[in-house]
């Protein structure tokens, strides 16, 4: 069953014709794309659409050739990675980005730090330092029993959640993940599910996700933007992209066997 759709509220993130360019090639042509508040808004396209660039351009790992970015009424578009988390932009990647060597608890102890700028002895820790916090957030993606494991250890579902706790660490008001149920079974994938609904019902975090499950997307979203060839074909609920035919034509014509 879709998820009830907050109420429009002014975008908390806007994509203006967006283009990126890499040489001659358009990877980005003229996107735009709004994100409200609270919402869960997934981003699905074949191959190659621009999914991915897409969420690199929000969250500045890529600059757009032409085009703007704005979170709530401030331009971001040149404004570096890391100061877009600090204002509450946080992104995950499909390859998870967590230290093996260290616990799942220092893993979150470690992402409290840098995002609290608490980085005089970041790998020396106390042991103490923001350990009650750590736990909150592990409590919160349900591994709190996992902390004294090592992030090497973890299972593909569990290692996600910990990335999910990771980007948590800092507030974040915007969570941008890149096929946050990759590589999953479906038992993992229904807890992911769970947290993404409840981030965005309880705590009105936006979440804004690339996703080739078809039927996750369906059952869960808000709204959809279809990619294609690097254009937006179309944006909207559930309801209207199903019955879209131009959105059947790119996926039959991709001889995809998503059903849509
Ligand atoms: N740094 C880059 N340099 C050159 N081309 C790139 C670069 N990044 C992406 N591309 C190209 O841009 C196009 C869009 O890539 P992107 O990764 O955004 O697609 P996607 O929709 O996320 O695909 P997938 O579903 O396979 O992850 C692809 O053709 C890709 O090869």
């Amino acid at each position: 069953m879709t998820a009830p759709s907050p109420s429009p509220s002014p975008a908390i993130v806007s994509v203006t014709s967006v283009s990126m360019h890499f040489g001659g090639f358009r990877a980005l042509d003229d996107v735009s794309i709004d994100l409200q508040r609270g919402e869960i808004h997934a981003i699905i396209g074949p191959n190659g659409a621009g999914k991915s660039t897409l969420l690199n351009v929000i969250s500045g790992l890529l600059r757009p050739t032409r085009g703007d970015v704005h979170y709530g009424d401030q331009r971001i578009t040149h404004v570096p990675p890391h100061r877009r988390a600090r204002l509450g932009i946080a992104r995950s990647f499909q390859i998870t980005s967590i230290f093996t060597g260290f616990t799942v608890h220092q893993n979150v102890q470690l992402a409290l730090l840098a995002q609290r700028g608490d980085c005089r002895h970041p790998f020396r820790l106390t042991g103490e330092r923001y350990r009650d916090e750590a736990h909150e957030l592990l409590a919160r993606v349900q591994i709190a029993g996992m902390g004294a494991r090592m992030g090497g250890e973890l299972a593909a579902g569990d290692r996600k959640r910990l990335e999910f706790a990771i980007a948590l660490a800092g507030d974040p008001q915007v969570l941008l993940l890149d096929e946050p149920t990759a590589g999953m079974s479906g038992a993992e994938r229904e807890i992911v599910v769970g947290i993404i609904r409840s981030l965005s019902a309880e705590r009105q975090i936006s979440v804004l996700f690339t996703e080739h499950d078809i039927d996750m997307v369906f059952d869960n979203a808000h709204r959809i933007t279809v990619m294609h060839q690097g254009r937006r074909l179309v944006q909207g609920t559930p309801a209207a992209v199903r019955s879209d035919p131009r959105v059947r034509d790119v996926y039959l014509g991709e001889g995809d066997d998503a059903h849509v």
